[in-house]
């Protein structure tokens, strides 16, 4: 593969409803869409997941779009790829920014499944034809949250998972498993506590939690390691795995028992490969996050889900979950708790120039 044009569009959409977690609210999302159009001809997408500002991690839709603009897209304008595993490799000179990285490795991927004609569940050795579907409710009322819970278990969805936050814990729990003693449900708490809340987590242990994810520190794994010894429910990190090495040595000093993948978070699917397959070889578990994306990461995560050791259901909703509309056609669509892994080549789904085009508020043009 040669990349002879790179385009980026910055795209403003607004939720359908406010999302709120421990840290931050989002009621309108940007995003980075990338289209890669090969010397060939073949256009493939990808998404940067970094927000507006830097409250998830340090990356923001800003540094993104100058990572891209002044690093990233030189480097790949300028060299011939044989597979999309060199892209991530090709950028070994840049520290970090794994978002921007993941946004234009992705779709380098979408361009090289293309090119074979095959899905690009398959390309990455995906086994599924369908994954389930999990659904995040954020931080609201506890009765509005409870009502989101009865929406989504009517719509199907397999697991829930919660956000929580300092005092807004175990009344919460407590009241959703009064309601719902054995649905599949879990806590996210978004780096929120310390090792001083740990009998606060530790009272969580009679909820029957799949697992508490991210409840320290985003960049910790030594008081993780000694948060799991505490308590009983599995801790799932989420923030502080951003590759294959971090996952190595967060699971060799035991500070958790579950990962939350999520591509863009990890610098793109070549790294979503190594730390899927590095777990399966541990015996732990894995599963797909989700950042507020558009159908266009949504699809990428759908094709790295469907990969064997992604054994828990991964927060993969519906388009119109956040979306009045999404970028991508068909929309994903959940039926009977399950999401369909498409069959056609690349991402699967098309993206929609007219839908494209009405959010996107800057374009940026690169070419060799
Ligand atoms: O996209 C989704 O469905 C999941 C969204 C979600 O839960 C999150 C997205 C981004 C940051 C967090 O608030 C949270 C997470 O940490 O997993
Ligand atoms: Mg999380």
């Amino acid at each position: 593969m040669r990349l002879k044009k790179i385009t980026l569009h910055l795209t403003e959409m607004e939720l359908v409803q406010p999302f709120e977690s421990s840290l931050e609210r989002v009621e309108t999302r940007e995003s980075v869409i990338v289209e890669a159009e090969n010397s060939d001809g073949t256009v493939g997408w990808g998404e940067g997941v970094a927000f507006s500002s830097p409250w998830y991690t340090e990356e923001t839709v800003k540094t993104s779009l100058h990572m891209l603009q002044d690093f990233l897209i030189p480097i790949c304008l300028h060299r011939e790829y044989r597979h999309p595993e060199e892209v991530h490799a090709s950028f070994s000179g840049i520290k970090r920014n794994r978002m921007a990285k993941a946004a234009i490795e992705m779709a380098v991927w979408d361009v090289y499944a293309k090119q074979l004609n095959r899905p690009l569940s398959s390309v990455l050795g995906g086994t599924r034809e369908a994954v389930e579907a999990g659904m995040v409710i954020g931080l609201d009322t506890i009765p509005s949250m409870l009502k989101s819970i009865d929406h989504a278990l009517a719509a199907g969805y397999k697991r829930l998972k919660v956000k929580i936050k300092p005092g807004y814990d175990f009344d919460l729990i407590h009241e959703i498993r009064k309601q719902y003693p054995y649905i599949p449900l879990m806590a996210d708490a978004n780096s929120a506590y310390t090792l001083e809340d740990a009998d606060k987590l530790k009272s969580l242990d009679d909820f029957g939690l799949m697992m508490i994810e991210q409840p320290l520190a985003s960049d910790d794994i030594i008081d993780h390691a000694v948060l799991q010894k505490m308590v009983n429910t599995p801790i799932c990190l989420d923030e502080s795995i951003e590759s294959a090495e971090d996952a190595r040595k967060a699971l060799d000093l035991g500070s958790c028992k579950i990962i939350n993948i999520k591509p863009g978070r990890v610098g793109g699917l070549a790294e979503t490969i190594k730390i899927h397959d590095l777990c399966l070889k541990r015996n732990i578990p894995v599963w797909c996050g989700g950042m507020l994306e558009t159908g266009i990461s949504r699809a990428h995560n759908l094709a790295a889900a469907s990969l064997p050791n992604f054994t828990i259901p991964g927060d993969l909703s519906a388009s119109s979950r956040y979306w009045k509309e999404d970028l991508i056609s068909p929309e994903v669509t959940v039926q009977n708790g399950l999401v369909a892994v498409p069959s056609g080549a690349g991402i699967g789904f098309e993206v929609d120039r007219k839908k494209l085009g009405k959010y996107t508020k800057q374009t940026f043009h690169a070419s060799n």
